[in-house]
C-alpha cells in the first residue's frame, strides 16, 4: 500500500475573446511551482505552491496542424502536461494501481481542453488512451495479455447517465449501488471492450454525441453535466507456478462542470434550501475535500461522501484505493479574480489530501465469482417450488415478500453478471455497430462541401457535433414537427418554426407565425437573405451558424456561444457597444447580465408554455441598493407575478436553481409523468411565499457630522434594488461620553483624523421611522452592518401602514483607527430595509390575459411607442409602475384608449397627484401619434408646472444628505461636549 499527498496541478489558459474585448488585466503570474494571483482592487499578491503550476497564457504559437507548439519553455502544452501527470496515472495503471484524474475550475476555464482537448491539441484522455494501445500492441506475441474496457457516463441533476447505453437506457438513467468490496458503482453501466485506440475515439464521440443529444434535448444553456470516464485495464499473465493471474486497474477521468456552481457567496445555503440537486454535488465535492483534508491533518471527522451521486462515484478516487491527481483550471483574467481564487483555494486545500492505493487482484473476477455464488444459492431457494429452506433464509419465516426480495435479487445479479460477462466478441460488436450507425460522422465528412447549419455550444466541446445538411434546391423545414428536415427541440420551437429555401445557390430563411428567430442577433420579422456565417437563433436555446463550404476561408472569424450572446445582447440594447468608459465593475456586471439573459429567456418561454402568470427580467443592482460594502453591481431577477400582484428579487443563484427545476418540471410535463406532475402540484419552483423576507434596499446614512462629534440625523433615501427612491428612512447617530450618555455640550473638532485619532468613541445609532414605504409591504425590519465588522444588526420587525417606527437603540464603543476615521469622514453605513408582502387575492382580470399576452404587451411597451406609453413616462415614479400594470391589462383587454386613459385619470386622481387634466387627457385621445402626444404634455406642462421627472422630497433633509454626499459637512445643530 502506498499513501501519498493528492497531486495537484493549477493551469492558466490564455484570454477568450470576451476578456479581450474587456481589456482584461492579466493577474496571474507562474514561478516554479507557484501561482501567483494578484488582486485587480488591491494590487494584493496571493502565493500559492502546488505540485504543478502550467503556464499556458502565452509563449506559444499554432502550427499548421492547429497544435500549440511552445515558443519559449516557460508554455506547458499539452505534451508536458501529459508528460508529468498523464504518464504518471499510466505508469501506475500497469502496476495495478488505480488512478484517478479530476479537472476542477470555472466554466470556461480550461477543464476540457486538459482533459479531453480540442482538434490537435488533444488531451490527457485522448493520448492516454493511444499509450494504452502501444503498449498493449508492443506486447502482443508475449504470455501476457491486456484487456481494456472503456466506458463513460454522465451526472446531471443527481441523475447518472450512461453515455455508452440505449436512448431508453439513457433516460431511465442508473441505479448507484454499494459493494463492500469495489465501493460504490453505477449498476449495469456498460463497460465496451476495446481493442484499439480507434474503438476508443469512436466511443468518445459516441458518449460525446449523446451528451449532445441530451443537451439539445433539454437546451443548449443547461448547466453542464460532470462527465467521468472510465478505462478498465486487466493484464494476464502466468506467474511462477504456471497460475493464471490477473492485474487489473481502474482509471477514472473526470471533467466536471463549472465551478462557479459552488460558489460560497450566498449560493450555497440558497442552493441547499432549495435542494437543487445539479449545484448539490460540486458542494458535497467541496465538503468531502475539506474532510479528507482534515483527516489527513490527523483530525477524525465523518467524510460525507454519501450525500451526493459525484462524491459517491468519486469515493475511491479521492479518499480510497486510487493515486489521483487534480487539475485546477483558471482564467488569467482580473474580471474573473473571484473565480479564479475560490479555485486556488480549493485546490490548495485538496492537495492535503492523502490517498491509500493498492495494488488489485483482479476484484472484477472476483465479484462475478461471489455474484455466481450468490446466483446458485438464490436460485437453489427458489427451484425448491417456493417452499425455501429456512435454513437459508437466515432463520426468517417462508413468506411472500421474502420471496418476491430474492426474485428481484436474483434478477439483478443477474444484470450485473450479463453486464461484465458480456463477450468480447458481442462488445466489440455492439461498439462497431453504434458507431458505424453514428450518423454524424457521415455527415461531417459531408458538410465538408455541402452548406449546412452547425450547432453553437455553451460548451465549445459539444460546439460542432450536430450538423443539418441543406442540401439541393427548394425547402427545408425547420422544427419540431416530425416532417421538419432541421428538427429541433427545446424551449420556444414551434412544430413549424421555420423555413431554408435554397434557389440558384441563394439561401433565404423565413420564420412562421410568431416564432423566434433572431439573425445576427436581430429578431428575423420578415424573408431574409442567408449568407455563409451568418449567426441563428431558433427559440430560447437552439444557436446554429449557417456555413456554405464553397465560401469559406481560413481567415472565418469562429462563432462562439460567448460572442453570439454578446452580439444577441447588443443588438437588444441591453448592453452598450463599446465598454470603453466601463469600470471593471461595469464590465463585469454586463457580461454576468449576458451570460443570464438565455437562462432568463428560457425561463419565460416556460412560464409562458404552462401560462404561469409569471414574468422573469435581469436586474443588475448597484452595491448602494443592495447596501453591500463591496463597492459591486450584481445581478438579479425580478420575478413577477401579475396576476397576483406579486414581486420577488431573486439573487442570479437562486434563479438559475429555480430555473433548472423549471426545465425539470417542463420536461417531465411534457412526457405526461403523472408523478412529476404530483411534485408539481406540491412545490412549484414559481412562486414564492409572500411571507418570505426579501430585500427591499438600502438606505445610506452619511455618518460625517459624527466624525465632527455632531449629532447626524436625518430622514435617508431608501434606495429600491431597482435604484428608485422606496421611502425614508430615520436615523441618528449621536455621539456619546464614556457612559453611553449623549453628549450634552459641543466640543469643536477642526480635523476628526487628528483630534480623534487612536481615542475612544461611543456613539448610539438610533432607527426611528420609515416614512413613505409602499403599502404593499408588512412586517418590515431593518438590518446593519458597520463597516468592517462581520456583526449584523437586526431591528424588531414593525407591521408597516400606521405602525412605523422602529424605536431601536443600539450603542458601539471603537477605538477611532485611521480607517475607522476615513469610514466616518467619507464612506455610508448601509441600512438594508427587509419586508415580507401582503398577501393578495389573484386579480379576476389580471388572471383571465395569458402570460403570452402579457409578454407580448409588455415587449411592445418597450419597443414600441404608443400614446399610452408616453402618458406613463409623463407620470410620477412611484406610480409608474402600477399604471403601468393598469395599462397593460387594458390594452391586452383591447379596451380602447379613451377607456385606458381613463383609468388613468381616475388612478392618478385617488392618487391625488394628477399632473394631467380631464381636458388635455381627451386632447391625447384624440392625437393622431406619439409625437402630437409628446406636444401636448409638454404643452401642457408648461403652463400648469407641471413638476419634472424627480419626485418633489417634503424633508429638506434630503438635500443635507446629498450635500454630505458630495462632502460637506451638514450643518446639524446638535449638541457635543468634550468627553475623550
Ligand atoms: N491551455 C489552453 N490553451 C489554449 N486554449 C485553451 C486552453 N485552455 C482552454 N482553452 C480554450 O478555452 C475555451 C474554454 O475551455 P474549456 O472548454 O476547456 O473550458 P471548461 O473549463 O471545460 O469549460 P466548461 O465547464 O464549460 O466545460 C476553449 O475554447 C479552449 O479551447
Amino acid at each position: 500500500m502506498t499513501e501519498e499527498n493528492l497531486k495537484v496541478a493549477v493551469r492558466v489558459r490564455p484570454f477568450n475573446d470576451r476578456e479581450k474585448n474587456a481589456k482584461s488585466k492579466l493577474i496571474v503570474q507562474m514561478a516554479g511551482n507557484q501561482t501567483i494571483i494578484t488582486n485587480p482592487k488591491t494590487n494584493e499578491e496571493k502565493k500559492y505552491a502546488y505540485d504543478f503550476s502550467y503556464w499556458s497564457h502565452d509563449g506559444f504559437k499554432v502550427d499548421a496542424s492547429g497544435y500549440s507548439v511552445p515558443e519559449n519553455s516557460k508554455y506547458a502544452d499539452q505534451q508536458k502536461v501529459f508528460n508529468d501527470l498523464g504518464s504518471g496515472i499510466l505508469k501506475n495503471a500497469w502496476e495495478g494501481y488505480n488512478a484517478s484524474l479530476f479537472a476542477y475550475g470555472q466554466t470556461g476555464s480550461g477543464k476540457s481542453y486538459s482533459v479531453i482537448g480540442y482538434g490537435a491539441n488533444k488531451g490527457i484522455v485522448p493520448i492516454t488512451c493511444e499509450e494504452i494501445f502501444k503498449k498493449a500492441d508492443s506486447m502482443k506475441g508475449s504470455d501476457k495479455t491486456v484487456e481494456c474496457t472503456f466506458s463513460m457516463l454522465e451526472i446531471y441533476s443527481e441523475m447518472v447517465r450512461d453515455l455508452l447505453g440505449s436512448k431508453a437506457e439513457r433516460k431511465t438513467g442508473m441505479q448507484v449501488r454499494e459493494d463492500p468490496k469495489i465501493g460504490f458503482y453505477a449498476q449495469g453501466q456498460k463497460k465496451i471492450l476495446v481493442d484499439s485506440y480507434d474503438d476508443i475515439t469512436k466511443l468518445m464521440d459516441e458518449g460525446n454525441s449523446n451528451r449532445t443529444i441530451a443537451a439539445t434535448n433539454m437546451n443548449a444553456t443547461s448547466s453542464r453535466a460532470h462527465t467521468i470516464v472510465t478505462v478498465n485495464l486487466v493484464q494476464k499473465y502466468k506467474n511462477e507456478a504456471g497460475k493464471e493471474m490477473a492485474k487489473s486497474s481502474m482509471i477514472n477521468l473526470v471533467d466536471l462542470a463549472g465551478s462557479e456552481r459552488a460558489d460560497a457567496t450566498g449560493a450555497t445555503g440558497d442552493r441547499l434550501k432549495e435542494g437543487a440537486a445539479i449545484n448539490l454535488s460540486l458542494t458535497s465535492l467541496g465538503n468531502v475535500i475539506s474532510a479528507l483534508a482534515d483527516n489527513s491533518a490527523g483530525k477524525n471527522v465523518k467524510v460525507p461522501y454519501r450525500d451526493s451521486v459525484l462524491t459517491k462515484l468519486l469515493m475511491n478516487a479521492l479518499g480510497g484505493n486510487s493515486k489521483t491527481i487534480m487539475i485546477a483550471a483558471i482564467s488569467p483574467a482580473d474580471i474573473n479574480f473571484d473565480e479564479s481564487v475560490s479555485t486556488l483555494r480549493y485546490a490548495d486545500r485538496a492537495k492535503q489530501i492523502k490517498t491509500k492505493a493498492m495494488i488489485n487482484e483482479d476484484p472484477t473476477e472476483k465479484l462475478i465469482k461471489e455474484l455466481r455464488e450468490e446466483n446458485a444459492k438464490l436460485k437453489k431457494m427458489l427451484e425448491s417450488g417456493g417452499k425455501i429452506d429456512p435454513a437459508l433464509l437466515n432463520g426468517t419465516e417462508d413468506n411472500d415478500a421474502e420471496e418476491e426480495a430474492l426474485r428481484k435479487q436474483l434478477a439483478e445479479n443477474d444484470k450485473a453478471m450479463k453486464s461484465m460477462q458480456q463477450t468480447y466478441e458481442e462488445k466489440l460488436a455492439e461498439a462497431k455497430s453504434m458507431t458505424e450507425n453514428l450518423r454524424s460522422t457521415k455527415i461531417h465528412e459531408q458538410a465538408k462541401t455541402i452548406p449546412h447549419l452547425r450547432n453553437v455550444n455553451m460548451d465549445p466541446s459539444l460546439s460542432g457535433t450536430i450538423i443539418y445538411l441543406i442540401e439541393g434546391e427548394g425547402l427545408k423545414k425547420v422544427g419540431s414537427g416530425a416532417d421538419s428536415q432541421v428538427k429541433l427541440k427545446g424551449i420556444g420551437i414551434l412544430e413549424s418554426h421555420a423555413t431554408i429555401t435554397s434557389t440558384g445557390g441563394k439561401f433565404k430563411i423565413e420564420r412562421h407565425n410568431d416564432a423566434k428567430v433572431l439573425r445576427n442577433g436581430k429578431p428575423l420579422t420578415v424573408p431574409s437573405d442567408l449568407v455563409h456565417l451568418d449567426r441563428l437563433l431558433f427559440g430560447t436555446s437552439q444557436y446554429y451558424i449557417f456555413i456554405e463550404p464553397s465560401k469559406a476561408t481560413p481567415k472565418d472569424p469562429q462563432a462562439t456561444f460567448e460572442s453570439m450572446q454578446d452580439e444577441i445582447a447588443k443588438a437588444a440594447g441591453l448592453i452598450s457597444k463599446d465598454n470603453k468608459n466601463m469600470t471593471q465593475e461595469e464590465i463585469q456586471c454586463q457580461s454576468e447580465l449576458i451570460d443570464l439573459i438565455p437562462h432568463i429567456e428560457e425561463a419565460n418561454a416556460i412560464s409562458i408554455a404552462l401560462d404561469k402568470k409569471v414574468i422573469f427580467t435581469a436586474l443588475p443592482v448597484s452595491a448602494d441598493a443592495r447596501g453591500d460594502y463591496d463597492g459591486k453591481f450584481r445581478v438579479f431577477v425580478s420575478v413577477k407575478n401579475f396576476a397576483l400582484g406579486l414581486e420577488w428579487i431573486w439573487t442570479k443563484e437562486k434563479f438559475l436553481n429555480r430555473k433548472s427545476e423549471i426545465v425539470e418540471i417542463y420536461n417531465d410535463l411534457k412526457d405526461d409523468q403523472v408523478i412529476q406532475q404530483e411534485k408539481y402540484k406540491k412545490y412549484d419552483p414559481f412562486y414564492e411565499s409572500p411571507d418570505t423576507p426579501t430585500l427591499v434596499g438600502s438606505a445610506m446614512v452619511f455618518p460625517k457630522s459624527f466624525a465632527y462629534m455632531l449629532t447626524s440625523k436625518g430622514d435617508y433615501k431608501i434606495l429600491s434594488l431597482k435604484s428608485k427612491e422606496a421611502g425614508l428612512l430615520n436615523v441618528e447617530i449621536i455621539p456619546c461620553n464614556g457612559q453611553g450618555k449623549p453628549l450634552t455640550e459641543a466640543i469643536q473638532i477642526r480635523d476628526p483624523k487628528t483630534e480623534l485619532l487612536n481615542k475612544t468613541v461611543t456613539f448610539l445609532i438610533t432607527i426611528n421611522e420609515i416614512k413613505n414605504l409602499s403599502e404593499k409591504y408588512e412586517d418590515i425590519y431593518c438590518q446593519f452592518q458597520l463597516f468592517g465588522d462581520k456583526t449584523l444588526y437586526k431591528t424588531n420587525v414593525i407591521k408597516g401602514g400606521k405602525d412605523n417606527s422602529f424605536k431601536y437603540s443600539k450603542q458601539f464603543t471603537f477605538i477611532a483607527t485611521e480607517q475607522l476615521l476615513d469610514f466616518l469622514m467619507n464612506k455610508c453605513l448601509y441600512i438594508q430595509i427587509w419586508s415580507e408582502q401582503k398577501h393578495a387575492k389573484p386579480d379576476p382580470v389580471a388572471s383571465k390575459i395569458t402570460t403570452k399576452e402579457y409578454f407580448d404587451r409588455e415587449k411592445e411597451l418597450k419597443t414600441t411607442c404608443i400614446s399610452g406609453k408616453v402618458v406613463i413616462n409623463h407620470l410620477l415614479d412611484p406610480e409608474k409602475q402600477k399604471l403601468k400594470d393598469d395599462l397593460n391589462i387594458a390594452l391586452i383587454k383591447n379596451q380602447q384608449n379613451e377607456t385606458i386613459l381613463n383609468n388613468i385619470y381616475k388612478l392618478m386622481h385617488s392618487a391625488g397627484k394628477s399632473p394631467i387634466s380631464r381636458e388635455t387627457l381627451n386632447k391625447i385621445i384624440n392625437a393622431k401619434n406619439d409625437a402630437e402626444v409628446q406636444a401636448i404634455l409638454a404643452e401642457y406642462a408648461k403652463n400648469n408646472n407641471v413638476p419634472g421627472k424627480e419626485r418633489p422630497t417634503s424633508a429638506s433633509s434630503i438635500s443635507s444628505v446629498d450635500s454630505e454626499y458630495k462632502g460637506r459637512r451638514g450643518h446639524n445643530k446638535s449638541q457635543a461636549c468634550n468627553i475623550l
